[in-house]
């Protein structure tokens, strides 16, 4: 869990704080009151703070002297101040501070908040600096590593698409025009080729001078675009601005791809995701089956416990079958349905599902002091190719036969041949 620390000696402004940073899940803050203080808890724990929230002006260090204390112990430090001039700001950012907030409304903690969560989050992003002017790259790498990003650099546009073979998960570019063996648009132009706007976000760098090339840099699929020189504050917003858009973009689509209640992938994704997957297998003459899954007798569950009841224990499924079932491709159908796309061998799922149904039954669900059991029926599915849609009414029809034969069992497509050949065998006799 990602832990702040709030060194603030007036107690509301800490607290304000302190509710704001804990209101993003996860976050944790411990609140220090001076100096002293601070510097003895970031040294029994430095690891653990993930960053820093410092007042300027704690009654023992009245000019910021617990700041370069912190950042010695590698902690990243935003600055809360109740004054501000150039004097100060010239002495933030050569302190390299990530950022120095003016303490007058609510708005600065609500901005605050937001740059904390950034900074976390930058320690897991990759970002692709190109540029040919080596003082550029080491000044951009040191902008970029203050606010905890992992830097990455190339010095010409070919250079920097070997980069990013390299590292794909580079989830920002920032590049300049005029490079040599390949310029910043050509460059783009081939990012572009590979990935949207919203899964790499690039920036582009020129010289103030060169007054069109904003326009070009974004007509050639930039997100947005910088002049050289640029202040670090500069920097700070636009490069936050751009991986905030990328964040959000992947939280919706995430949202639009799961299941609410159990946070499953929905019926939507699984036909999305699960089209190719399959032609994919077929083609590669893998296996390939398809297991749906439901609850037997549900609506007991509900109406005996209550509905919050049978929300755990839907949950409750959803997280075994995420663990168990981690390599494929698992979702809720909808209601008390589920259904997964494995590309294993038959008999290993047959064996896996009977296994996983076995241990269902014998993981008892709590609620409200109560303990309750349920159990699963399931319908495996592996020997039709012609279409994924096919597959699923294949499973979909084994679900049903395991229904009608008593429940809490597996039924495959070799079960299903037995159970007709014997049926037709009972009724010639
Ligand atoms: N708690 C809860 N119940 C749900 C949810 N979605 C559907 N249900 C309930 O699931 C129950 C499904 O009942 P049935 O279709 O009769 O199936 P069943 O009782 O499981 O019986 P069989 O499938 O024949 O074994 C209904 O009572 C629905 O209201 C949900 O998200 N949460």
């Amino acid at each position: 869990m990602p832990k702040v620390l709030v060194v603030e000696d007036n107690r509301s402004l800490a607290s304000m704080a302190k509710a704001m940073i804990e209101d993003i899940p996860g976050f944790e803050v411990v609140v220090t009151a001076n100096g002293t203080e601070a510097r003895s808890r970031a040294q029994e724990d430095p690891e653990g703070f993930s960053v820093a929230l410092v007042d300027l002006n704690l009654p023992d260090a009245p000019n910021g002297e617990i700041v370069p204390v912190l950042q010695s112990l590698s902690i990243p430090v935003i600055v809360l101040t109740g004054y501000f001039g150039e004097e100060l700001r010239t002495k933030m950012v050569d302190l390299g501070v990530v950022d120095y907030v003016l303490k007058k409304n609510i708005s600065a903690y609500e901005y605050v908040a937001g740059l904390v969560k950034r900074v976390h989050l930058n320690r897991n992003t990759k970002v692709l600096v190109v540029d040919d002017s080596p003082s550029v790259l080491s000044m951009l790498t040191r902008y970029l590593n203050i606010q905890c990003l992992k830097v990455i650099t190339a010095t010409n546009g070919a250079e920097a698409l070997q980069r990013i073979g390299e590292h794909p998960d580079i989830k920002l570019v920032l590049t300049d025009y005029n490079m040599p063996v390949m310029d910043g648009f050509e460059l783009i132009l081939q990012l572009r080729a590979r990935q949207h706007k919203d899964q790499l976000a690039i920036i582009g760098l020129s010289s103030s001078g060169e007054g069109r090339l904003s326009a070009h840099f974004l007509k050639s699929g930039a997100n947005d675009f910088i002049s050289k020189p640029f202040s670090y504050e500069e920097l700070l917003c636009r490069v936050n601005q751009n991986l905030d858009y990328l964040d959000q973009i992947a939280e919706i689509r995430d949202a639009a791809n799961r299941d609410y209640l159990t946070k499953l992938y929905n019926r939507r994704h699984f036909f999305i995701t699960g089209r190719p997957l399959f032609h994919q297998t077929v083609f590669q003459q893998k296996p390939v089956g398809v297991a749906m899954l439901d609850i037997d007798y549900f609506k007991r569950i509900n109406d005996q416990y209550g509905h919050d009841a049978g929300d755990i224990a839907l949950r409750h499924l959803a997280a075994m079958l995420s663990t168990e079932f981690s390599d494929s491709l698992v979702a809720r159908f909808g209601g008390e349905e589920f259904c997964l796309l494995i590309c294993d061998d038959p008999d290993t799922t047959r064996h896996k599902l009977d296994a996983f149904r076995e241990r269902v039954s014998q993981s008892p669900v709590s609620q409200d002091g109560h303990h309750f059991s349920f159990q699963v029926s399931i319908g495996y599915a592996s020997s039709v190719s012609e279409s994924l849609d096919a597959l699923i009414s294949a499973a979909d029809a084994n679900l049903y036969q395991a229904k009608e034969q008593g429940r809490n069992r597996v039924v495959s497509d070799s079960d299903a041949t037995e159970s007709q050949a014997a049926s037709a065998s009972t009724r010639r006799r």
